[in-house]
């Protein structure tokens, strides 16, 4: 078998969520140990791991970066090598993030060019977010890269398809809790409580509305409500209950118009149920914008040296800490085609192996292609 396929199957069984990636560092460790070391230096960064390979002349430092973490979603592939962790999957295509990162880094090992490579292997990119903090650790300091690079399967275009765009790619997000406290009681005395089951609906259906009445509509905003706890059995009325969302915007301006529209409407549920609401914003990431100059050069070089088809996309809803690299570091993200019928965050998930060759091919043949240039 393919190395890079059986490494991608050994990373699938074993998912982990953010900076809990203790066997996923395990087992990428253990890998890294077994390739040539003379050029390389490894440092670990919580769960994470940051590898530099020696340049043979220096003039700069080009990164890759990889997230490594898991999901809470419980596997339905059926695959032979399914997650072997209940309730946790890579529906992310982090394991084809890692094995390509690791076939990259393996190819400069045995082939190293002038410059030197940083490759990141970062916990946490569902959240809580670990770019933000790596970006500002002691290694960092010391290995920050000139340019960086970064890739995201994407199940709806085929195998040896790249999309990239310059500029936004993803959008801005903030995650969103809200903790709804009132009065509980006897499920037959609704007018002794203020049951915080109704509250939640009520504020779930209203903050539909932030998007369709206060966005403007040639600019694009997402709420997504993914969880709703509250209650004990069907016949207390609910003291408590909690929501627990994501926000998405295009610009850091529609986020506190967003943001403002959600405390104002909080704030009318409180006094409409005499209750007491907590908001929670959690982890926010920044926007992912393609430095425009090394994404035309990407693209062209593409379009010249490779066989894949490279299509430019709009950009996606979606949200990656690694905005928070591209905000200091010049470089880009793009999509990897892997051709899957079901799509991000399904249980389902499926991508195509034949990608994992295709992603390694581009990028060590266009990373091979910057040495010597600025
Ligand atoms: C590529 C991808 O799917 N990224 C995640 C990032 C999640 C950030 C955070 N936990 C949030 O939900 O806001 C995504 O859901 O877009």
């Amino acid at each position: 078998m393919n190395p890079l396929i059986k490494i991608r199957r050994d990373l699938h069984q074993i998912p982990e969520l953010g900076f809990q990636e203790v066997k996923t560092q395990a087992y990428l460790l253990s890998y890294l140990k077994s390739l040539p070391q003379d050029r390389i230096t490894i440092k670990k960064w919580r769960t994470g791991l940051f590898v530099k390979i020696q340049g043979l002349n220096p003039q700069k430092t080009i990164g890759y970066r990889t997230d490594i973490d898991g999901l809470p979603i419980s596997e339905e592939t059926g695959l032979q090598f399914s997650s072997s962790h209940a309730d946790h999957m890579h529906a992310c295509g982090h394991d084809f993030h890692m094995s390509i990162a690791l076939g990259v880094l393996t190819y400069f090992t045995g082939n190293p060019i002038a410059d030197n490579l940083l490759f990141i292997f970062q916990p946490a990119e569902e959240g809580p977010g670990g770019a933000e903090p790596m970006l500002k650790s002691e290694e960092m300091m010391e290995w920050k890269p000139d340019l960086i690079f970064a890739l995201h399967i994407a199940p709806e275009y085929p195998v040896g398809t790249i999309a990239v765009k310059e500029g936004l790619l993803f959008a801005n997000t903030s995650e969103l809790f809200i903790d709804l406290k009132g009065k509980g009681g006897h499920a037959a005395r609704p007018h002794e409580t203020n049951d915080m089951v109704v509250a939640a609906c009520t504020l779930v259906n209203q903050l539909q509305t932030i998007i369709s009445r206060n966005v403007d509509p040639l600019d694009s905003a997402v709420i997504t409500i993914g969880k709703i706890t509250g209650g004990t059995v069907q016949n207390i009325i609910a003291e408590n209950a909690r929501l627990e969302g994501t926000i998405r915007t295009l610009s850091s301006e529609s986020m506190k118009k967003v943001k403002h529209r959600i405390e104002a409407l909080v704030k009318g549920i409180e006094a409409g149920f005499e209750c007491e609401a907590v908001i929670d914003y959690g982890s926010m990431y920044h926007q992912v914008y393609n430095t425009e100059s090394v994404t035309r050069d990407f693209m062209k070089y593409l379009q010249k040296e490779t066989e894949v088809k490279v299509i430019e996309c709009k950009e996606a809803m979606t949200g990656e800490d690694f905005g928070y690299m591209l905000k200091e570091i010049p470089g880009l993200m793009f999509w990897l085609g892997v051709d899957s019928p079901y799509g991000l965050h399904h249980a389902k998930l499926t991508p195509n192996e034949a990608a994992i060759d295709v992603a390694v091919s581009v990028m060590t043949s266009y990373i091979s292609h910057l040495e010597n240039k600025i």
